[in-house]
């Protein structure tokens, strides 16, 4: 690793996300197919000469303790062969409690770039399993291919998808995932499909029909995008929506479209993760 390194963070969309049960832990078992964005946030790691850990800019509203990034080195330090202080800098591009995964994807660099940095040694499935602590959706960000999900996101099958382009448009109205996990009217029972299945004939959120009607301005972004698109989906657990396109030039005509208090960005869909790409095809 180079003395300072700029490794991107990306985003993941929920193709379909299945609820199928429920472990008595209160986890949810989920089959979800996981799309991976050429657009997300961006982190720099910078070695210090002494050994203190360094994360700037804060974000407002999580202290240091509970952001993803500080508890992903936290979790690496113990195992450091060279430890080293460290820098961290943050440009954050996801909005968060978007469904973009964008806390757990800042948390899968920084667990990839300070495992090199620190010489953890930790081989990708250890690593899948390190982050999993972290979240459910910190591992598909590890293991850096699009997937086929199960279990409750860490059970990962990577899957080629074709390379489409996205708009991805959220209002600015941040969902709680624990708040629509725990809701007692969230379909839990939808019947397991294959893999197989989902490359034929797509799937479904089972999250989508209550998160609409509990969060009217979802609601809204689903009804302006299927004005333009038949396949307009929420991801994960929203607030973000978003549709696919053939071509780059269709999905920004529908973004200059966008009403201007929603955040929008147009992506191209990936099978093999930006931050792989850097850290080990360069
Ligand atoms: C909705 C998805 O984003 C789909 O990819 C993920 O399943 C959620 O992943 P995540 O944000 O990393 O979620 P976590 O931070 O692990 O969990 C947040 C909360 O969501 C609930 N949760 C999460 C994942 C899951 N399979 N079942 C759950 O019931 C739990 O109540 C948990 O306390
Ligand atoms: N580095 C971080 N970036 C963003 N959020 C963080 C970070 N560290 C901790 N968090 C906390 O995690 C919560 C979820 O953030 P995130 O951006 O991952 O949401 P999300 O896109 O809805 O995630 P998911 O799709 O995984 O449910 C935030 O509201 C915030 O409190």
């Amino acid at each position: 690793m180079n003395p300072s390194v700029t490794l991107p963070a990306p985003a993941k969309l929920n193709l379909c996300l299945h609820i199928v049960g429920r472990r008595p832990d209160g986890y949810h078992e989920l089959q979800t197919a996981f799309q991976l964005l050429d657009y997300g946030d961006e982190l720099t790691f910078s070695p210090r000469s002494d050994t203190d850990i360094h994360l700037h800019p804060a974000i407002e509203g999580v202290p240091l303790k509970d952001n993803l990034i500080w508890r992903a080195a936290q979790l690496l330090r113990p195992r450091a062969r060279a430890y080293t202080g460290v820098d961290i800098t943050l440009l954050k591009r996801l909005p968060m409690g978007g469904g973009l995964g964008g806390g757990s994807s800042d948390a899968a660099t920084t667990l990839l770039a300070l495992n090199q940095l620190w010489d953890c040694q930790y081989s990708n499935k250890e690593l899948q399993t390190v982050g999993l602590q972290l979240g459910a959706d910190v591992p598909v960000f590890v293991a850096g291919h699009s997937a086929w999900a199960e279990g409750i996101g860490e059970q990962l099958v990577p899957i080629e998808l074709p390379e489409r382009w996205f708009l991805v448009v959220t209002p600015p109205t941040p969902v709680a995932t624990g708040t629509i996990f725990c809701h007692k009217d969230l379909t839990r029972d939808t019947a397991p499909i294959t893999v197989a299945a989902f490359l034929e004939r797509g799937g479904k959120n089972d999250c989508q029909p209550l998160v609409r009607e509990l969060y009217p301005e979802v609601d809204k972004a689903l009804i302006w995008l299927e004005n333009f698109v038949s396949n307009a989906t929420m991801s994960g657990t929203g607030a973000s929506v978003f549709a696919s396109f053939e071509s780059e030039t269709e999905a920004r005509e529908v973004q200059g479209k966008t009403p201007t208090d929603w955040s929008s960005f147009v992506a191209r869909g990936v099978n093999l993760s930006p931050v792989h790409d850097r850290l080990f095809n360069a």
